[in-house]
């Protein structure tokens, strides 16, 4: 099994003035910067809603009592903690991410919440391309807002495929209504970015935009999920349309 996170004190201060994110490293030195202020953003900016789609990406896992789940890109944890509830104390939770910083605020969350199932959740360090895990080792996994910030698709899709039974993958939707995706781009032009900018992260936050733009529509991300292997997968647009949940069963 894999190392259990140990939490470090370290961060990046590195400010590029433009940040592009090609690589892997960079995306990582981005999601720790915004980890102070992640989870207070996704509240403020979605005025609480991305809970409700979460709760909607955990339940399309149909992860049971006594289940072993795993949270790919699991950041401070929100749908852990969810999944948490799900398998109870007699299940288990993996929780899983490149970014120290971000698990280190999951850790500090689940030490506050102390709720008695969160005990089943454990953090780790890892990368989504390479899941430090044996073949079908989990009931069901879940990846909130991971897939499209990967940069392998389909080497993440295929060690989904590798280590389990029943995948939610909660996104933004790249639609293909040109009102749809106009209303997410002004949002994020005019909403997201402004806000972020109070917080000294407006570079971060306009890597979204550019981040849907590159990602795939509904229609191609059930087409991955069929070539890696996936028996079943069908992508929900929900959230009024911005946001889509795709789901894939062996
Ligand atoms: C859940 C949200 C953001 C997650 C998120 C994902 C990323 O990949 C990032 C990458 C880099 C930086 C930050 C993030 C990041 O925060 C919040 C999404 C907010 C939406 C853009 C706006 C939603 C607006 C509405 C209030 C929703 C109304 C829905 C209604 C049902 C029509
Ligand atoms: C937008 S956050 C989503 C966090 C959480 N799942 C949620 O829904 O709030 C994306 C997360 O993916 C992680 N991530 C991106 N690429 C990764 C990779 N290759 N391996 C592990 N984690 C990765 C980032 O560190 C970040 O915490």
């Amino acid at each position: 099994m894999a190392m259990t996170f140990v939490p470090s004190s370290t961060s990046s201060t590195f400010r590029p003035t433009l940040i592009r994110c090609a690589s892997a490293n960079e995306r990582q030195a981005l999601f720790s910067r915004i980890a102070p202020v992640y989870d207070n953003l996704n509240d403020l900016l979605s005025l609480g809603q991305h809970r409700i789609w979460k709760r909607m990406a955990v339940s399309w896992t149909g992860a049971k009592m006594g289940d072993c789940v795993l949270d790919v890109c699991c950041g401070s944890g929100d749908l852990s903690f969810l999944l948490s509830d799900k398998v109870g104390s007699h299940g288990k939770v993996i929780g899983l991410d490149f970014s120290k910083d971000q698990l280190s605020f999951a850790l500090s969350r689940q030490q506050s919440l102390s709720k008695n199932c969160f005990m089943n959740i454990e953090w780790v360090e890892g990368d989504a391309l390479d899941l430090p895990f044996s073949d079908g080792w989990f009931d069901a996994i879940t990846m909130g807002y991971g897939l499209r910030n990967v940069v392998d698709k389909q080497k993440a899709m295929q060690e989904i495929f590798r280590v389990l039974k029943t995948v939610s993958i909660l996104d933004f939707n790249k639609s293909n209504e040109l009102l749809t995706s106009a209303v997410t781009e002004w949002m994020i032009d005019n909403i997201v970015v402004p806000v972020a900018t109070g917080y000294g992260l407006s570079e971060e936050y306009r890597y979204l935009k550019r981040s849907i733009r590159e990602f795939l529509t509904g229609k191609e991300l059930e087409k991955l999920a069929l070539g890696v292997g996936f028996s079943a997968a069908r992508h929900y647009e929900i959230g009024g349309g911005l946001m889509g949940c795709l789901v894939a069963k062996r």
